[in-house]
């Protein structure tokens, strides 16, 4: 029978580790690498599956901060380090640590980034933030004007002090960004070494430091430079514009690679806006909603008549029921229910990615009144993670 255990022990949580890599199809990390990833082991936030004394499946999360809609900043977990066993697959592993996890986890949301597309919705979780995959042509992209303030290089010391504050300060500007945890930043830091060669430049307006990227270049064999963007911040559409200029003025570089939220007006920087090429539209956030009442309290909403949603969670019973949303805010109530969803689904709408009308016209929710919940849960900019976890 599985059993799911909480690790305390560093030898667990190294095997924890090398089980979920191996799950992955990557090698175990080294001693070295393990030194920097064992800070990424909180107290109390790793489970692991268990046939006799057998480790056989891994889950993980990490503590953090999540935005929501409106601009309320509430208590999250990120969950990863998902795997099981090649030999054990199958079996109902995972059902059991994803059931074991969600009933202890404090924070009333969490999420994910998955792995394959059919593996999360049926522990509630819902396909709620999408992301931009660019290729930018360097060598023909051309920002009118100068800059306005100063973008300034930074050595990995001056940058492991000042990233982890410039990112609280500016970090969480839209629905779904999340905060930053010490592990987080360790893993990133080392980054910063020789083989990754990770660059960071800082930008200051009037106001002080108020933006910075993170970048690497690597070259092929045909002498063709490429710029992976890794990290990017502003708090100010000047910061943002000054930094863009920075990266396209650079030499050596003829194509650039960022992710960028659905509605990031890069396009309009350019002389050209065809040196801006969408490469993928791919998920990014997966939501659970772990404490439905709180979330819907938590996020504001648009302008509609009142809509009563009924709410059906399997694994989480105590979420089932009716909830009016209005401008005013959420409230739970007697039924009955202009439209009937489950979790999952709320939790794709949550953030204002998807609509109610998409959803029912793909047949997965049912009920009336779709463009009042599409206006009520509407946001005015798009949910973007900008940290990788
Ligand atoms: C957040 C992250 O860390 S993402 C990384 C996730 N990890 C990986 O992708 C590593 C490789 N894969 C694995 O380790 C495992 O196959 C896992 C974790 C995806 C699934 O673990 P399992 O123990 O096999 O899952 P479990 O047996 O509980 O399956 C539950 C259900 O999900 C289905 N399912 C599980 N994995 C998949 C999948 N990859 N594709 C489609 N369906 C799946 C099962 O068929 C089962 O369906 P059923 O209830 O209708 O029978």
């Amino acid at each position: 029978m599985t059993e799911i255990r909480v690790l305390t022990d560093e030898a667990q949580c190294r095997a924890h580790h090398g089980l979920f890599r191996r799950a992955m199809h990557w090698s175990p990390a080294e001693d070295d690498k393990w030194e920097i990833i064992r800070q990424t082991y909180e107290p109390g936030r790793t489970h692991a599956a268990f046939e006799g004394d057998e480790m056989v499946g891994t889950t993980q999360t990490f503590g953090c901060s999540m935005v929501v809609p409106g601009g309320a900043v509430v208590p999250h977990a990120a969950v990863s380090r998902v795997g099981v066993r090649a030999d054990y697959t199958r079996r109902g592993v995972l059902s059991a640590l994803m059931r074991e996890q969600l009933s202890t986890l404090s924070e009333p949301v969490a999420t994910l980034r998955a792995s394959e597309g059919r593996i999360y919705g049926r522990f509630g979780y819902g396909l709620a933030g999408r992301v931009r995959f660019l290729r930018i042509d360097a060598r023909k992209a051309v920002i009118p004007g100068s800059p306005v303030g100063r973008v300034r290089m930074v050595d990995p010391d001056t940058s492991d002090k000042l990233l982890p504050e410039l990112h609280t300060a500016i970090g969480l500007d839209r629905p779904g960004q999340i905060s930053r945890w010490p592990g987080w930043w360790a893993i990133h830091q080392e980054r910063k070494g020789a083989a990754e060669n990770l660059v960071t430049v800082v930008h200051s307006g009037p106001d002080g430091d108020d933006g910075f990227v993170s970048y690497k270049v690597s070259e092929d064999k045909d002498f063709k430079h490429t710029m992976e963007i890794e990290d990017f911040a502003w708090a100010n559409a000047d910061a943002w514009r000054d930094l863009w200029i920075y990266l396209t003025r650079l030499d050596l570089v003829d194509e650039i690679h960022v992710d960028a939220a659905l509605d990031d007006p890069l396009n309009w920087l350019f002389e050209d806006p065809r040196v801006v090429y969408t490469k993928d539209v791919y998920d990014q956030i997966w939501l659970r909603l772990v404490d439905v009442p709180r979330m819907l309290t938590a996020r504001t909403y648009g302008v509609a008549e009142p809509v009563v949603i009924e709410v059906r969670d399997e694994l989480l019973p105590a979420n089932d029921g009716c909830y009016r949303v209005s401008p005013d805010g959420a409230e739970r109530v007697e039924g009955p229910a202009d439209i009937t969803i489950s979790v999952e689904l709320l939790g794709a709408v949550y953030l204002g990615d998807t609509k109610f009308s998409d959803l029912a016209a793909a047949k997965r929710i049912e009920g009336s009144r779709f463009d009042e919940a599409d206006a009520l849960f509407a946001v005015p900019v798009a949910p973007l993670c900008s940290t990788f976890f």
